[in-house]
């Protein structure tokens, strides 16, 4: 059934006219209006009422039909929240002669108007608004005027038309308004003609509404449009797994399950044929084998690419190993300390390489070997490491980042070196491109990217593309810890390939500090750990308790500590999923309450799943660079203010991030959840002092040796494990079975090949001289 059908009589509705806009946003369209109401069929007996909902600005000379639902909101009571809308036109054929040849639509007289109605019938208008070609069997109707008409109609008309439509598909305001701003009044023939075209061009609309509108206009399950949307939903859902690509046989089995097939009328050959189609079109990318989506195809082909170019050039002052070793030398009397055979390793390969890859746990050198590179260089090409002996013009030459604001701040701290994330050192334009690319690229001659783990595909590609010629580079990272969070396992397959010259630190110098969280951490890598590792010592615990008494137990290690008058502030619970009895929305909800409990004095608001409070520790959950905050980045609740205390009208929400205030409005609070509590997987790249890992059965999905890793080498003074030793250590055994489809190192090995053939044609080429034929 289409909106059309629906008379306003059989849902609530209210008709009423604008009597004034309290707040409009325009880039939402996000409206609270005071409305005089003139019908109604709500149980409702004032004269007016404040809407808000998502429309357009409201005319105030039309009257419209609002259909929606009452909320009471704390402060401002009863409000009107508006699902969908449309302009009030009158339903005799009488009124809409009148309404057609009123002011509104200049040209079109009493007798045309009547024409129109005649010839398309009482729903004249929303005929028109579907299809302006109807108007061409208005008898006498000229064509400039038949445009102008149905330009003028949508114009008033197109966006409300259209979100009353989609309202009948269970498609609310907010997604009408998506779909409005991308295709205006083309939205009804689109969705009309391929509804699987919003899968692909509108962010967040689903495979399964667009099947549902299909089958409803009646669209076979084995339309070709199905079979591609199909294709491309499964590609990007595996995107969100971190794979690069899709195997294609892989890939035919997932659509074919996707699209549900009763009678085995789709084949495989049938989807295998639409993928060859989408192949030649390049929406997807068929290669090897292999099905990727454009966007990782070509991520991974310009990574590799970059990574050669660079790799191909030679370091531009190369010096002998001798006096390589005398710097070393140096450098290891200027910081009292004899580095260990691997460090010195490290550190002569990353000044005679132009890409090198150091690799080590907790405490094995990672930031000594950095600045022992950092100040060999300095003193091989006599000049200084000290970023004060610099200033705008005269650029620092060594470049230190890192994937997130909180890792990038540990490594300004180990180095006492500047350190910016990723995305601000390419400069982050706010949209989805970088200032520094191939065009414009870095400053600087020597480039150091820590956590490199955490680097996905996509960031790999922007950030090499922006490397100069002439820059050498090292990366740094842990291969043990989780794969990044986008698609791609980038440092695991430049280990792998073999391609780049690579040092692991194994040797543990911290250790020698008597520290079990290390030992511990070591011991997992070796695959080494038993139970009596797990004994009780000065930095670590491990509490045994049922899954029952988990929280129990967990909110007693914070009272304890409070008593002890440890900052709770330095407190980080750390565990692997959110939905669980003892999972991660559980805790915080328990944790809240004994930190942060409710109090007249702390203002708070209400989402549907949440109430965020004056104090509250939270987490922001996506990139957010305009504002130079990261996914994983956490900060506090400083101030709440209500919509009319500000400028903007908007009730906004103030986190602090380490002194960067950042405001959330309402729509925003998605970004953000507690953090008493946080995954392990968001913890990638920070440190806490003192870090709580529940392990439990329950969570037996997720304990993988890799996960249980990057939790524990989170800590830097404390560890308190509670929960089940069984699970634990059989979690620590447990490989991550999980293998991501990426084909980057495939990739080098190939160019590489390639390479060193053109090369070596190259060099007998140059050295076959005139003596060689005499
Ligand atoms: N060759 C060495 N001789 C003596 N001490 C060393 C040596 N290498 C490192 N250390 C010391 O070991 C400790 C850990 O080193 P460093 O901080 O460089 O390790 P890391 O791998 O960066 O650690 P993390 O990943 O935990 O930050 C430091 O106190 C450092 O001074």
């Amino acid at each position: 059934m289409v909106a059309d059908e629906q008379s306003h009589q059989e849902r609530g509705f209210i008709k009423g006219e604008l009597l004034y806009t309290i707040f409009h946003n325009d880039q939402e369209n996000f409206s609270i209006a005071k409305i005089k109401i003139l019908e109604t069929n709500e149980d409702y007996n004032e004269k007016d009422i404040v809407m808000k909902g998502y429309f357009s600005d409201l005319q105030e000379t039309a009257a419209y039909y609002f259909y929606g639902n009452f909320e009471r909101h704390a402060k401002f009571g009863l409000q009107y929240k508006v699902s969908s809308y449309q302009t009030f036109i009158p339903d005799t054929k009488d009124g809409l002669i009148a309404y057609l040849s009123s002011d509104m639509f200049h040209g079109i007289g009493k007798k045309t108007a009547e024409k129109i109605v005649t010839a398309l019938g009482d729903n004249a208008i929303s005929r028109i608004l579907n299809d302006s070609k109807v108007l061409a069997n208005v008898p006498g109707l000229k064509k400039d005027k038949a445009d102008q008409l149905a330009e003028k109609l949508a114009e008033n008309q197109g966006f409300e038309h259209i979100a009353v439509y989609l309202s009948a598909y269970g498609i609310g305001l907010k997604m009408a308004q998506k779909i409005y701003k991308k295709y205006k009044d083309e939205a009804i023939h689109v969705l009309n003609e391929d509804p699987y075209q919003y899968v692909f061009d509108i962010e967040g609309f689903g495979f399964q509404t667009a099947d549902h509108i299909a089958r409803e206009n009646g669209l076979s399950l084995t339309h070709p449009n199905r079979i591609g949307a199909g294709c491309i939903y499964v590609l990007q859902k595996n995107v969100q797994d971190g794979h690069v690509y899709l195997p294609i046989e892989t890939c035919l089995r997932q659509v074919i399950d996707l699209l549900v097939n009763p009678d085995d009328t789709l084949t495989s050959e049938m989807v295998t044929n639409r993928l060859e189609e989408l192949n030649q079109k390049k929406t997807v990318i068929m290669s090897g084998g292999n099905v990727y989506l454009p966007s990782l195809y070509y991520a991974e082909d310009g990574f590799a690419a970059n990574l050669m170019r660079l790799i191909s050039k030679p370091v531009e002052h190369d010096i002998p190993l001798a006096e390589l070793m005398k710097i070393i030398g140096h450098i290891e009397e200027e910081e009292v300390l004899s580095y260990g055979k691997e460090q010195f390793e490290a550190i002569q390969q990353a000044l005679s390489s132009k890409l090198m890859i150091v690799t080590g746990g907790p405490g094995t050198g990672k930031t000594t070997v950095i600045k022992g590179i950092l100040n060999a260089y300095a003193e091989i090409h006599s000049i200084s490491s000290d970023p004060k002996d610099y200033d705008s013009e005269t650029n620092y030459p060594f470049i230190l980042t890192a994937p997130t604001g909180r890792a990038a701040k540990r490594l300004t701290e180990s180095t006492g070196l500047p350190a910016v994330t990723i995305h601000r050192l390419l400069g982050w334009d706010g949209q989805n491109g970088f200032e520094k690319n191939e065009h414009e690229q870095l400053a600087g001659k020597y480039l150091i990217v820590d956590e490199f783990s955490m680097v996905d595909i996509w960031l790999a590609n922007s950030l090499f593309k922006a490397i100069p010629d002439d820059m050498q580079v090292l990366l740094v990272g842990d291969e043990d810890q989780l794969p990044s969070v986008g698609p791609g396992q980038v440092l695991a397959d430049l280990i792998s390939s073999g391609q780049v010259p690579y040092v692991s630190l194994h040797e543990v110098y911290r250790q020698k500090e008597g520290s079990k969280i290390i030992e511990l951490a070591h011991l997992i890598k070796q695959d080494a750990c038993d139970r009596n590792v797990l004994q009780n010592a000065r930095d670590f615990s491990f509490i045994s308790c049922s899954e029952k008494r988990l929280i129990d137990i967990v909110t007693a290690v914070f009272e304890r500590a409070k008593a002890k008058g440890i900052d709770l502030k330095n407190i980080q619970v750390l565990a692997p999923m959110y939905r669980s009895q003892t999972g991660i929305t559980e805790i915080n909800r328990h944790l809240q309450s004994l930190i942060n409990p409710s109090s007249t004095e702390k203002r708070e608001v209400r989402t549907k799943e949440t109430v965020f409070r004056i104090g509250d520790k939270v987490l922001q959950l996506i990139n957010q660079p305009e504002d130079a905050i990261y996914n994983g980045d956490i900060g506090r609740v400083v101030a709440i203010f209500e919509e009319d205390e500000n400028v903007d009208h908007t009730e906004q929400l103030v986190v602090d991030f380490d002194g960067r205030e950042v405001v959330y409005e309402r729509k925003d609070y998605v970004n953000i959840m507690h953090a008493y509590c946080i995954s392990i997987h968001k913890s990638q790249g920070s440190e806490f002092p003192i870090v709580i890992m529940p392990v439990v059965s329950a969570y037996h999905r997720m304990l993988k040796k890799n996960l249980l890793y990057t939790a524990i080498t989170r800590s830097k003074k404390s560890l308190i494990i509670c929960g089940d030793k069984r699970a634990f250590l059989r979690g620590i055994k447990t490989l991550d079975s999980n293998q991501r489809f990426t084909s980057l190192k495939e990739q080098l090995r190939e160019r590489l090949q390639n390479f060193d053939s053109a090369h070596v044609q190259e060099v007998e080429e140059e050295e076959i001289t005139p003596y060689d034929f005499m």
